[in-house]
This record gives C-alpha cells, structure tokens and sequence, in this order.
C-alpha cells in the first residue's frame, strides 16, 4: 500500500495522525467523462467519444468501487466494447500488482507488473494515490477517469446508441431520491465500513460504527416498505449499496470490526443481497476468492498473521422473497 509522489512510488499506509485516528478518503483527481458526442461532461474536458473498443478498465475484484463499473458495465451490454484488466487480490508493498501467479489477469495493454505504472504512463510526474478502478483511453493514451460514482453515470447513458441498450439506472424523475440516498449510504456504508476499520483511535472507531450501524437500520426500514432503495424499480442507489452489502458478513464484519450484527440478521437486508446477486449478470461480478484474500492478506497492519478466514458459509443463490 503506497501512493505516488512526484511520480515516484513510496510504500506508506495511510496517515491518520493529523485526523484524530480518524480515516479520510483522498479525492478522486482525474475527472473526465466519456460522453456520446465527445463533448465534455459535467468535469474535465472534451475529447472522449464514445467509441466500441475503445477504452479499457482496471479493476480489482476485491474493491467496492471498481465493483460498481463491472455491474454497470455487464447491465448495460458494454462487455464486448470495454475491454478489462483485473489486478492481483495482494497489494502490499508495490500497491496493486498484475501478478498473474497471483490471480491477476495481466496488463492487457502494457504488460506493465504495477498498476503505478500506469499512473505515471498517464502523467510522469502524478501524485496521489493509486486507485482502482481506472478508465483508460487507448487512443489518447490517457486516463479518462479514476471515480467509480462518474464512471458508472457514463456507461449508464454514453454508449447507448453502441449497445441499444436503453436500461436507465438514473433516470430524471428519481434523481433527487437516488442523490439523496447515495449520501447516506456513501458517507455512513459505502466509506462507513472503511472509516469503521481503518480507525487508528477507540473514538474515531466508535463513532464510525455506530453511524453505519444507524444508517443500516435505516436502509432496513426502507426495505420492509418497498422493494428497492428509491422504489419499486431498481436505481444505481441499489447497486452503490450492493457492493458493500455483499462484501459485508465477509469481511467487514470481522476484518474491519463492523459487528453489532452480521448482515444475515437483517430479514429485509439479506433478502435484498440475493434479490440484487441473483439478478441476470451480477452473480458473475461477484469473486469471494479476491473479496477476501485482498483486505484479510493486504491490510498487514490490521490482520499481521495474514490469516484469511474460511468462513462465514453463506449461500446466495438461496430464493428471496423480495417480489
Ligand atoms: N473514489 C474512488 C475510490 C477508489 C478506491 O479507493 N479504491 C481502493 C480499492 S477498494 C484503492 O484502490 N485503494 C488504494 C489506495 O488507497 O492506495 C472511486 O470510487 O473510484
């Protein structure tokens, strides 16, 4: 785990001495969008048409957020026009690796070994931290973008006069009930459960728990009412939510200390994780091996054995009643 500096590689965990133990997430920096037209989308700049076979992801199967593009790109059709590149679950002291004697599938355009590497291919001299997911254009020879929330907007829309395909998980009138959902569940769920693990303070820890735990009770309440999130039809508030959720009883429960209660204990909650897991393309997004050799064998200073768990047993292929 490490970031850049100037485009050189430093091997540091985060810092959490100036924040009261408490863990904050580095913005996201490269904000550009892939747009129908190549005009420039809400950030950045133009020059990003949507084109078959032009861009290419980066990824990790463990992650939550690339998570989020892989659903989005499977819903929306886009498999066989972006193409992916998945890292090694182990990241250590280089960061994300393309180890393939380490279940990674290889840079498929550089043959780089680190995904820095790919960082400082896009600017020499690039700072910051070295995240996935990525989307890299290929013929600009660029990263477009490096925000997952952004990301999944673009495939949500951009490329549909490519793919026909018209499924909208954003669409106007409910724009104001997904916005505001997705701010609970960023600040309490989504970063909750890394705010509630990588807390270096008793505090920082505490408060962080007991937002998730309060904002789950929440989302609870929602789904004893309806069937998903903003509704009867199923939004990108949902699939936000879903890669946390099935991350949950996994891992967050016991690597990150989230353990008031296993998701499993919520009658609505795990109902909706099989609802959303065994909705058509999804299940195939969804690698436990990565999920939970990735945080257990990577986060060394939280789990230093590097130990991975063989547990929880959880089937989610187990019918729902969420109709
Ligand atoms: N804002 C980013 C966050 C992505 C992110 O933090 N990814 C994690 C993996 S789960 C990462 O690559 N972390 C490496 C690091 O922080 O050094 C997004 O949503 O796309």
């Amino acid at each position: 785990m490490g970031l850049l500096v100037d485009g050189i590689w430093h091997n540091r965990w985060y810092d959490t001495n100036t924040s009261k133990g408490k863990f904050e997430r580095e913005e996201a920096q490269l904000r550009n969008w892939v747009t129908h037209d190549g005009e420039a989308g809400p950030s950045g700049r133009n020059g990003f048409k949507a084109e078959s076979g032009r861009y290419h992801l980066y990824v990790s199967l463990a992650c939550p957020w690339a998570h989020r593009t892989l659903i989005f790109r499977a819903l929306k059709g886009l498999t066989a026009h972006i193409s992916v590149s998945v890292v090694s679950p182990d990241m250590l002291e280089n960061g994300w690796t393309f180890d393939t004697s380490k279940n990674s599938s290889g840079d498929e355009l550089f043959n780089f070994d680190y995904m820095h590497q790919v960082y400082t291919h896009h600017a020499a001299h690039y700072s910051g931290r070295v995240t996935v997911p990525v989307l890299w254009d290929k013929k600009q020879s660029c990263i477009v973008s490096n925000e997952s929330s952004e990301i999944i907007r673009m495939f949500n829309t951009a490329f549909n006069d490519i793919t026909n395909n018209t499924l909208d998980f954003y669409p106007e009138s409910k724009r104001a009930a997904i916005d505001e959902m997705n701010n609970l569940v960023y600040h309490s769920i989504n970063n909750g459960v890394y705010k509630t693990g990588f807390a270096t303070t008793q505090d920082a820890y505490q408060v962080a728990y007991h937002n998730l735990f309060s904002a789950l009770d929440k989302v609870e309440t929602q789904l004893s009412q309806q069937r998903y999130l903003t509704g009867d039809t199923i939004t990108e508030a949902d699939w936000r939510l879903f890669t946390t959720l099935i991350r949950f009883d996994a891992v967050y429960f016991g690597h990150f200390k989230c353990n008031l209660r296993q998701l499993e204990q919520y009658p609505h909650i795990a109902n909706y994780i099989r609802a959303l897991y065994q909705y058509p393309g999804v299940a195939d997004t969804v690698d436990f091996h990565h999920i939970k050799r990735h945080y257990y064998f990577s986060h060394t200073m939280i789990n230093p054995t590097q130990i991975v768990p063989l547990g929880p047993d959880i089937d989610y292929t187990t019918e729902h009643n969420r109709v």
